[in-house]
């Protein structure tokens, strides 16, 4: 059970999972706390939070579980608004899409690791944003990758992993360099091309009619180009190294495809579809 759950950044992640444990029973009070009043105002009408405040260090006053679900870009900044005055007890974890960064920015913060902080990330999400997109399922049987450090609390682990088991989600660990590379190739690179191909195509087509052709596979294909660019733009600075690796292994590839069209060369293509026609069917049956 947690006492006080307080929540920097109660957006689409952040409100979900403050939906999701209140719906569990198992959390006493959330309050919210970023530097929008708007937003925060906007989540204590959609009862999503018990309360909120706009001063940091009151926000961590009595709170034994803190989440960070701000953007990348602002993980720093609320460390070191936080800092010395986390309760003794408090477990401290994050949310965001790329880890090696956040470890950074927390250590930045604090001018420490703090021994309760957990580095964490739901793999689960949409290509919305803000409280109005929070919903309490959006967890429900989705995973969730912790990244403990050398230096984290064994206790602080097993709160923040039971807090995601009450959310409903299949908690992993693996090491942080592990999850930025694999983050890198299934989830930033596929955004990215994503992005690029909706504005190469809208750049390409006159007054965008190119998209009333758009069948569902565009659809399919593209539903993450609606994604928050401010958010992507962060993971693509954050995640650098990673990405870069992968899309250069990627770009190789492409450029198979397209010798092999150039060629007229069918066996090749066919081989390349059909395999991955088979490593799709298998993970999504
Ligand atoms: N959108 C998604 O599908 C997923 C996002 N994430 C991660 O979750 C984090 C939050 O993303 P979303 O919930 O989608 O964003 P969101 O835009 O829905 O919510 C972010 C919240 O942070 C607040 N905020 C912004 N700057 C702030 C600052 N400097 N100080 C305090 N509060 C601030 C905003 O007021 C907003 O309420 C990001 O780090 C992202 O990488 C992780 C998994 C999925
Ligand atoms: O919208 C989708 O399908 C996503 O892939 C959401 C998402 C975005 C960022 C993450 O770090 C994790 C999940």
């Amino acid at each position: 059970m947690i006492r006080r759950l307080t929540i920097f950044g109660v957006g689409l992640i952040g409100g979900s999972l403050s939906l999701a444990l209140r719906a569990a029973g198992t959390c006493q009070e959330v309050v919210g706390c970023s530097r929008s009043e708007s937003h925060l105002r906007e989540a204590k009408d959609l009862g999503v939070i018990d309360r909120y405040t706009l001063d940091p260090v009151e926000a961590v006053k009595g709170a034994d579980m803190v989440v960070l679900a701000v953007p990348l870009g602002a993980m720093r900044g609320v460390c070191e608004a936080i800092r010395g005055h986390l309760e003794p007890d408090a477990s401290l974890t994050d949310v965001g899409s790329a880890k090696a960064s956040v470890v950074e920015a927390v250590r930045e913060g604090f001018g420490e690791m703090p021994l309760g902080f957990v580095p964490g990330h739901p793999i689960a999400g949409t290509e919305k944003s803000g409280v109005s997109a929070a919903f309490p399922t959006l967890f429900h049987e989705r995973r969730v990758i912790l990244t403990p450090l050398e230096t984290t609390d064994l206790g602080a682990l097993a709160r923040v992993r039971t807090m995601w088991e009450e959310a409903g989600a299949v908690v992993e660990t693996m090491s942080v360099e592990h999850h930025d590379e694999v983050l890198a190739a299934t989830s930033h690179l596929p955004h990215l091309l994503a992005f690029g191909l909706v504005d190469s195509l809208a750049r390409m087509g006159e007054r965008e009619e190119i998209f009333r052709y758009a069948a569902g596979g565009f659809r399919d294909f593209t539903r993450i180009a609606s994604s928050d660019p401010v958010m992507w733009r962060d993971v693509c600075l954050a995640n650098q190294e990673a990405i870069l690796k992968v899309m250069g292994r990627y770009q190789e590839d492409l450029g198979m495809i397209t010798r092999a069209i150039e060629a007229g060369d069918g066996d090749s293509l066919l081989e390349i579809f059909q395999r991955a026609k088979g490593a799709r069917d298998r993970f999504c049956p």
